[in-house]
């Protein structure tokens, strides 16, 4: 170290007195410069512009830091504040009891039998007990050790101790002896027989219970435990990486973040619940599409697992609810509506119950609902229970169109006002003569709305509960019933019409009172009209087979959101979502073994309602709807003959249409062009031609008409064919 610096010192010497000319090159210590990128790097000139910052601080929130966001957890548990779970619980710990109570009653003869048949061994267990704590049994291994030891001074003070102890222990049971001797003689003399007998019996049950073997209990068991395996945060990380998601897979591996679970696993119902947190980039919906793998991966029946996105949180959050039982094999709380209680539409009902067994209810009033499902699901049953609630509000008027023919319906006969069963063309005539009675009620109801709201009656512009009591107004509830409504609307003939009004009604009927329910197999385009399914405010889908039919029943993007009925299981029957007026999808079971003679004994009371409140009418009453109406397809064609002239060759629709509406203001009136379109298009007749013609102001211009010759030419070939029979 010195002879370093004497050298570093000479050469600074050498330094000081060299002249310029004579200049070397010294070897000065530096340090070394780590950073080579600094003596290669370029000189820039400009200002310093810090790097912008992707992640930035976080700001502080004005305000005290006190106040924090939380989300709060009920202090009480959901069952102890719902009536119905309170009321079920109690009606379990009342039946247990009883059960238990009974059990043992009946095998009272069985457990005295058993109680005495012990009693010679629990006396012999007894009297060897005494005889060891008379003669210090316990001390005797002491003794027997000092005794082996020769320590004799230990064992003469172990014997003295034993003498004493057994002198003490017999002196105490001869007292005691002659006290129970005294006690006997005098409880026998003096104590009722009945006291007597249950000494005795007590004292044989307990030489009874002395003498029963550890492993048989005198008493049989009353229940079985059925033991449900707890769900645990490995169960489902194990199921998770068992569905082949390659995104859970490498959370699941090494140096992975893993599965989260953001509140513990807890009961919930009849089942545990747990909150996931998936790994990123995975979605609830990529594990509802796979709930059958999930359930094998969690050994659990499939009705067991049912996996929801949690849409409150974000899209990776899923919402696990394990059941102990299989959600279709689960006994039903009992329905309410069963034994024929008077309900009121404008109160929600019980429709069906969610996978904890807890009633879900669905108000109808102000709300039209569409239903569908891939056949033999329960798209009937529900159907039919919806309209057997509407059918025990004895002011509701119904209308019960059964399509596919097989009677499902005809157990609501005996309340219903307009019944039709099949699809032929009779019947098809009926509904339509009926559904354009129902578009002109339409019409009505809403001027008298109307007025009604100017008079300070109808403060939201809608029917309320006082208006549909009173007669007078005819406000009540009607509420239409279809199944396989697709008949209606894939009719040639009728379809567009059909499907018109039913658009009407779903559209402005809700308000009006007027409730149109459709269930349908083939929810597409065609079976359920654009029209209609995106206006329909509830809807349940049970089981369908992709996620078109799925978004046509629930809703656009109802699929990406991850509800998805295709997720449910062949016998999943019953079982669907149900997305109600403003309200979150979820799934419900409709009430279970409400099959035909059920739905017969409900509609018996909704009749006894209906005898009472006077409102039995139509076809209840054995009244046939008066479809006498004159046929629209004549009419019209022969109509427009009437109102185009001979020497109007081409006409524009609009013009046709205000001239109908002249002719006849009862059938025509509030027509628009589109309407005569529609209803042409069956004739084959196109009312879009592009027509020259002058308007109001004399000015020529090409509007949407039709040829008068296409009408007349239909007209003759059909009288022809009449001629001709
Ligand atoms: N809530 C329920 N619980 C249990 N089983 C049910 C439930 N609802 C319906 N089912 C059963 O589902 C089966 C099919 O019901 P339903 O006749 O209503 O089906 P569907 O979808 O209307 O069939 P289709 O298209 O042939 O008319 C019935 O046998 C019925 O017992």
């Amino acid at each position: 170290m010195s002879e370093q610096h004497t050298n570093d010192t000479q050469q600074a010497d050498q330094t000081e007195g060299a002249t310029p000319d004579d200049a070397q090159v010294l070897h000065l210590p530096v340090h070394r410069v780590e950073d080579t990128e600094t003596e290669t790097a370029e000189v820039i000139e400009g200002e310093l512009v810090e790097p912008a910052q992707v992640d930035q601080p976080e700001k502080r929130q004005p305000g005290t830091e006190l106040v924090r966001t939380e989300k709060r957890l009920p202090i009480l548990p959901s069952w102890a504040k719902n009536v119905q779970e309170f009321r079920e619980a109690a009606r379990w710990a009342a039946g247990y009891t009883g059960h238990t109570v009974a059990f043992h009653a009946v095998r009272c003869p069985v457990y005295i039998a058993r109680v005495l048949a012990r009693v010679p061994r629990g006396s012999f267990r007894l009297i060897r007990g005494m005889a060891a704590w008379l003669t210090d049994s316990e001390g005797r291994p002491v003794r027997s050790a000092s005794a082996r030891r020769e320590d004799a001074a230990e064992y003469l003070k172990l014997s003295i101790q034993r003498d004493h102890r057994i002198r003490a222990r017999v002196l105490m049971t001869v007292g005691l002896g002659a006290a129970g001797i005294a006690a006997f003689l005098v409880g026998r003399a003096m104590l009722p027989e009945m006291v007597q007998w249950a000494i005795v019996a007590g004292a044989a049950g307990g030489l009874g219970w002395l003498g029963a073997p550890a492993d048989k209990p005198i008493a049989s068991r009353a229940v079985e435990a059925t033991k449900v395996p707890k769900l645990t945060s490995d169960a489902v990380s194990r199921a998770l990486s068992a569905l082949g998601i390659s995104q859970i897979n490498q959370a699941m591996g090494k140096g992975g973040e893993g599965i989260g679970f953001p509140k513990p696993i807890s009961r919930d119902g009849k089942g545990w619940r747990a909150d996931v947190d998936l790994p990123y980039g995975v979605t609830a919906g990529d594990i509802m599409d796979r709930r059958e793998k999930l359930a094998s991966g969690l050994r659990r029946p499939l009705g067991c697992v049912w996996p929801e996105a949690d849409n409150s949180e974000h899209a990776g959050r899923m919402v696990l609810w394990v059941g102990d039982q299989d959600m279709r094999k689960a006994k039903q709380p009992s329905w309410a509506l069963r034994s024929g209680k008077q309900v009121d539409l404008f109160q929600p009902q019980p429709f069906g119950t969610d996978q904890r067994g807890r009633w879900v209810d669905l108000r109808l009033m102000f709300t039209s609902v569409a239903i569908g499902a891939i056949p033999r699901m329960g798209k009937t049953f529900a159907l039919r229970e919806l309209l057997l609630i509407a059918a025990l509000d004895p002011r509701a008027e119904l209308h019960t169109y059964d399509l596919k023919g097989t009677g499902d319906l005809d157990p609501l006969e005996k309340v219903t006002h307009v019944h039709g069963v099949g699809d032929d063309e009779a019947e098809i005539e009926k509904a339509v003569a009926d559904l354009r009675g129902l578009r002109e009620e339409l019409r009505r109801r809403a001027k008298l709305i109307r007025d009604l709201a100017k008079q300070g009656l109808a403060p939201e512009n809608k029917v309320t509960p006082d208006l549909a009591s009173k007669k007078s107004l005819k406000l009540h509830p009607i509420v239409i019933g279809v199944d396989e409504c697709q008949v209606w609307f894939e009719h040639e003939e009728y379809g567009e019409e059909l499907a018109g009004i039913c658009t009407d009604l779903v559209k402005r009927g809700p308000a009006l009172g007027i409730i149109l329910i459709l269930a349908t197999q083939r929810p597409d385009a065609k079976s359920l009209p654009t029209g209609i399914s995106a206006n329909v405010s509830t809807r349940f889908c049970l089981k369908v087979q992709g996620q078109t039919e799925n978004d046509m029943v629930l809703g656009t993007s109802k699929y990406k959101q991850g509800v998805r009925a295709t997720t449910f299981a062949w016998a999943d029957k019953g079982i669907g979502y149900l997305v109600g007026e403003g309200s979150d999808a979820q799934i419900v079971r409709t009430v279970a073994g409400l099959d035909g003679p059920a739905a017969e004994k409900v509609a018996a009371y909704a009749r006894a309602l209906r005898e009472k409140a006077g409102t039995l009418s139509g076809h209840a009453i054995g009244e046939t709807l008066d479809t006498d109406q004159p046929d629209r397809k004549d009419t019209l064609l022969e109509d427009l003959l009437a109102v185009v002239r001979e020497t109007e060759p081409k006409v524009w629709s609009e013009t046709a249409v205000a001239r109908l509406a002249e002719l006849r203001p009862e059938i025509y009136g509030g027509w628009e062009v589109d309407q005569l379109t529609a209803a042409l298009k069956p004739h084959g007749i196109k009312a879009n031609r592009q027509i020259w013609g002058t308007d109001e102001n004399g000015e020529g211009r090409n509007r949407r008409g039709f040829h008068r010759a296409d009408i007349a030419e239909i007209v003759t070939e059909r009288d022809r064919q009449r001629e001709a029979g």
